[in-house]
């Protein structure tokens, strides 16, 4: 039996009107990979998010999530399938604590997936699995602070660890270092170097800060204009001439040079 990627997209495309902001995206990510999708702005990275996490609905093409057909799915049930999105500040319960977001979704998750109500001992499964994923992005001394108190940067881990609540096996993050200051980067690159070590997860990253991408990415996706136009290994895909062209002229932060 053939074993299929974890996620697929075949020919994938959107239009609006009459521009195509996704143009025909054959791409196929694996269980224990890092893709970074690069592209200059208005490339179509996060319209190519969308499309593959439920936010919008393809023109035309197919998206596979080992193998099964989810075009036509809508978000929460990719979600329910395995497809996790980053969440956003904005989806965060501000008035509640670290610790009570993290449950809600641990038990949102457990209702859909488990049938854990229906266990005498659910509850403690459910507390024991928030404490993990709190533990798991650093947070349990700041478990018990309302959301709305908290520094920016654990903000920021705490939208982490819901997704990591989630126990989706396709994570996606659409520029996790975003309006970060210096010192909360490598906080936030070090979670998801955590999440990568997990083989069972895969990674799909919109980044454009190329120093973030080179430490974390095991393979670049370049789209340009809607397209790809470059995928492979990172050394190869920075050094080669449809990157030079059609990237590093646009998009300044990609010119750095290599941290070797
Ligand atoms: N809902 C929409 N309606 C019309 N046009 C859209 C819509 N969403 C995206 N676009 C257009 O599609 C193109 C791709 O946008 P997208 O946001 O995906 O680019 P991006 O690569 O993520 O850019 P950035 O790096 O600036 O975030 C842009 O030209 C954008 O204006």
């Amino acid at each position: 039996m053939t074993e299929h990627p974890v996620l697929e997209t075949q020919d994938l495309t959107i239009r609006f009107g009459g521009h195509v902001a996704v143009d025909a995206v054959s791409c196929a990510f694996d269980r224990g990979t890092l893709t970074a999708i690069v592209g200059p702005n208005g490339a179509g990275k996060t319209t190519y998010f969308n499309l593959i996490s439920g936010q919008l609905r393809a023109t035309s093409g197919r998206v596979r999530l080992h193998g099964e057909d989810i075009t036509r799915m809508q978000a929460p049930e990719r979600t329910d399938r395995g497809i996790g999105r980053a969440f956003q500040l904005t989806n965060l319960f501000p008035s509640l604590t670290v610790r009570e977001n993290v449950r809600l979704v641990v038990q949102a998750r457990a209702r859909r997936r488990y049938d854990l109500f229906s266990r005498a001992d659910a509850h403690v499964e459910l507390v024991e699995r928030a404490e993990h994923v709190l533990s798991e992005v650093a947070l349990l001394d700041e478990a018990g602070r309302t959301v709305s108190a908290l520094p920016h940067g654990d903000q920021r881990k705490l939208e982490v660890a819901l997704l990591i609540a989630l126990q989706p096996q396709v994570l996606m993050f659409d520029e996790p270092t975003a309006g970060m200051s210096v010192d909360e980067v490598p906080v936030i690159l070090d979670l998801i170097r955590g999440l990568k070590a997990d083989r069972d997860r895969t990674i799909l990253l919109v980044e454009h800060k190329m120093d973030v991408i080179r430490t974390l990415a095991d393979r670049i996706v370049v789209l340009h204009n809607g397209a790809l136009v470059a995928d492979g290994e990172p050394r190869e895909v920075i050094a080669s001439a449809i990157v030079q062209e059609a990237y590093l002229g646009v998009e300044s932060s990609v010119g750095e040079p290599a941290d070797g």
